[in-house]
């Protein structure tokens, strides 16, 4: 059947982001006629399953496992086969979620504003939806068109060799020696994995150490953690130029020293990702942005256009999948809903950056609460030394700390900082520890099971420091 060249619909979603797509399905199976566009069909699923999350933590995974007498190339080749093949089954499922919807029509083609409730559609090639439909209308508009990579406007930036996360994760050939600018959770992830790999890996940190936001001890320690692997990071410098020389890059570092020399095989920017609003036509709408080209929303993520909402990374903040999907929940309870829930209700927002072994966080730091004039208790102990904590020695990674700030008055936990193995599941039990009032005796005294990551908390939470 051919699709006519234009459409109208219920509910019009642009972008196949987390929030998008579930808010897409929840609509649908509401009985809703919902269109979604989709500029490429690599990107059926959105970033998270084809080019963030998903694949990066599968690679991640090969990394850890890799031995030190397996060949650095032939294991990542390997591995990035093992990503392809599972990120293709995850992109196939995403677009049946929704394209085996009677209700929903699948369009291929990148969407830009007429009006606020009227999209025109660039037609794609190569995907399974229809590119023949042009434009589109719908009372109900959702944008989830996340974020982009910044692109380095530096000389030598479009270099082969050069990359951003989306081109590293099929880096050829394979580098033995890597550069990456930026120290953010990509920098970072992209870091421990490569050198897991067996790359010699050099971070380029523009400032004077990592993690500026963290306690100092917790910075440290994570600095600590990727030094000792044989990672080298060098503060205050930024790079200026790139040129090729025979097989490697040749960056100019402007450094406090000076003008110095770096050579590679092949360097990373990952110096943050912006939301993908400059292609959408916004001014047609009347859709604000702010400084950054985020979509400016209200508390239940309304846009400045009536009917015209915004969800996921193309509203600024922070970028992570969750935040996307609840995003989504906010603005379902506003449009089908009692318009009760705002984005401002969250609270205890874990998140963790998968370096080996991951570092995880929920909460404020002991610096903050001692601005914001809280009386604290803190511990940070390393995991080699917490004796009730077997998990990690079992496994083989006994890295890492673990950090707890605990309102003195109250007993309640203010925020973690945890660096080891498991990281990433235990930082949960904190935050809804945080978001249910459970006080740290109460953590200290749990049950939990044995040998796991979590029973940490009944040794570390008995060692709090006295009120500060
Ligand atoms: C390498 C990497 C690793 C990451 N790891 C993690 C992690 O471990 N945990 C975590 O929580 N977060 C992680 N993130 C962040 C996370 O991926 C994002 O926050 C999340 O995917 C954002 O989803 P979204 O809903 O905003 O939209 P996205 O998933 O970004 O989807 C937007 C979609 O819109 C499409 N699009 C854009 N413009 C148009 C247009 N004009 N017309 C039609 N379509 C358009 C895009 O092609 C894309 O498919 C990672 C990100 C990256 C890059
Ligand atoms: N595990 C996760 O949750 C996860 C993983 C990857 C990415 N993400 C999210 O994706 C987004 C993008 O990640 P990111 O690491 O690219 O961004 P980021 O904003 O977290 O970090 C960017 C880094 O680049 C540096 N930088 C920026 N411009 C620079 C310049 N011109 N020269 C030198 N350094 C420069 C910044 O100082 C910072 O260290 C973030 O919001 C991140 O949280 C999340």
């Amino acid at each position: 059947m051919t699709e006519p060249a234009s459409l109208t619909v219920d509910v019009l979603v642009l972008g196949w982001g987390k929030g998008g797509k579930t808010f897409a399905a929840a609509m649908a199976a509401a009985g809703k006629r919902v269109a979604i566009v989709e500029r490429s069909a690599a990107m059926y699923g959105g970033t998270c399953i084809n080019i963030g999350c998903v694949p990066t933590k599968t690679l991640i995974h090969d990394a850890e496992l890799r031995r030190e007498s397996d060949d650095a190339a032939t294991s990542f080749a390997k591995a990035v086969t093992r990503r392809d093949a599972l990120i293709a089954k995850l992109n196939d499922v995403n677009f049946h979620m929704l394209a085996d919807r009677d209700t929903v029509t699948v369009v291929d083609g990148q969407a830009r504003f007429v009006s606020p409730h009227e999209v025109e559609v660039t037609p794609s090639a190569g995907g399974r939806g229809t590119n023949e439909v042009l434009r589109i209308r719908a009372d109900l508009v959702v944008i989830n068109t996340g974020a982009e990579p910044v692109r380095s406007e530096i000389p030598g930036a479009d270099l082969d060799g050069v990359y951003d996360s989306t081109t590293i994760q099929h880096a050829e050939p394979f580098p033995k020696r890597l550069a990456i600018v930026g120290a953010g959770a990509i920098a970072l992830e992209f870091a421990s994995m490569m050198r897991g790999f067996g790359s010699q890996v050099t971070m380029l940190v523009r400032g004077d150490r990592l993690l500026p936001r963290e306690d100092a001890d917790v910075a440290e320690g994570v600095s600590k953690l990727l030094r000792d692997d044989g990672i080298s990071l060098r503060f205050g410098a930024t790079v200026t130029e790139i040129v090729r020389s025979e097989a490697a890059l040749r960056l100019t570092l402007d450094t406090d020293t000076g003008a110095e020399h770096l050579e590679t095989d092949a360097l990373l920017f990952a110096t943050g990702r912006r939301p993908a609003t400059a292609e959408l036509g916004l001014d047609a709408a009347g859709i604000d942005t702010d400084e950054h080209g985020a979509i400016t929303v209200d508390e239940q993520l309304r846009t400045s256009a009536s009917g015209v909402f915004a969800m996921g990374d193309v509203r600024g903040g922070a970028q992570q999948t969750p935040l996307s999907l609840d995003d989504h929940r906010v603005v379902l309870d506003a449009v089908t809903g009692e318009g009760l829930r705002r984005v401002s209700d969250r609270v205890a927002v874990p998140a963790t950056t998968f370096i080996t072994p991951p570092f995880a966080s929920v909460g404020i730091t002991a610096d903050e609460a001692k601005q914001r004039g809280d009386v604290v208790r803190t511990v940070m102990v390393p995991v080699a030394g917490i004796k009730a904590m077997p998990r990690p020695k079992a496994v083989g990674d006994p890295r890492g700390f673990i950090k707890f700030v605990v309102d003195a008055r109250t007993d309640l936990i203010l925020g973690a900082r945890l660096l080891h193995v498991d990281a990433q599941e235990v930082i949960n039990l904190i935050a809804l520890a945080m978001r249910a009032k459970v006080t740290a005796t109460e953590l200290r005294d749990g049950i939990w099971t044995h040998p796991s990551s979590t029973e940490a908390l009944n040794e570390v939470l008995g060692q709090l420091g006295d009120p500060h």
